[in-house]
């Protein structure tokens, strides 16, 4: 997709061991992420790292995805990208900034961290490993 902020949504089908639908929300689609919940098994949620302002929107709207009804039973894979760019905040940084701790240990989902470069592919192999897990794991 083309450079610039996500609008509207895009879907894209990966075969892992059975036919997976993902479903790209961008960050301005929040008022209307929950319409999309009834029939999601599991959540990427992507953080731009190198991004600093983002941060507390970011958070806001992560807690408002962890404490909906219908996600409860959702595994959730919480992403750190652009980590390739030399601003980008390292995980010991998000971490605390973010207070995910504290955010993992009072979810009802099981919540795993990964840095990502989707520019470089860094941590692609994670998240692929972790969608595979979580299929063959449905909470
Ligand atoms: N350097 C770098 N650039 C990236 C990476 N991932 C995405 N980008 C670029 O960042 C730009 C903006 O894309 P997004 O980060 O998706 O920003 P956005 O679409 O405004 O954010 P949303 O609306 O929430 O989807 C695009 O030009 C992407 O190519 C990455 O890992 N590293
Ligand atoms: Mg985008």
């Amino acid at each position: 997709p083309p450079p610039g902020p996500s609008v509207g949504t895009n879907l894209t089908d990966l075969s892992i061991q059975k036919k997976i639908t993902i479903r790209e929300l961008g960050g301005c689609m929040g008022p209307i992420w929950s319409s999309f919940y009834g029939d999601c098994s599991s959540v990427l949620f992507m953080i731009d790292a190198a991004n600093p302002t983002q941060i507390a929107a970011s958070c806001v709207q992560l807690l408002s995805v962890l404490s909906a009804e219908q996600l409860a039973s959702a595994a959730v894979l919480i992403l750190f990208n652009k980590i390739d760019l030399p601003c980008y905040m390292s995980l010991v940084e998000m971490k605390s900034l973010f207070r995910i701790p504290e955010i993992i240990s009072c979810a009802k989902q099981p919540i795993t961290v990964v840095e990502t470069s989707a520019r470089e592919g860094t941590g692609l192999p994670d998240v692929l490993r972790w969608l595979r897990s979580t299929l063959q794991d449905p909470s």
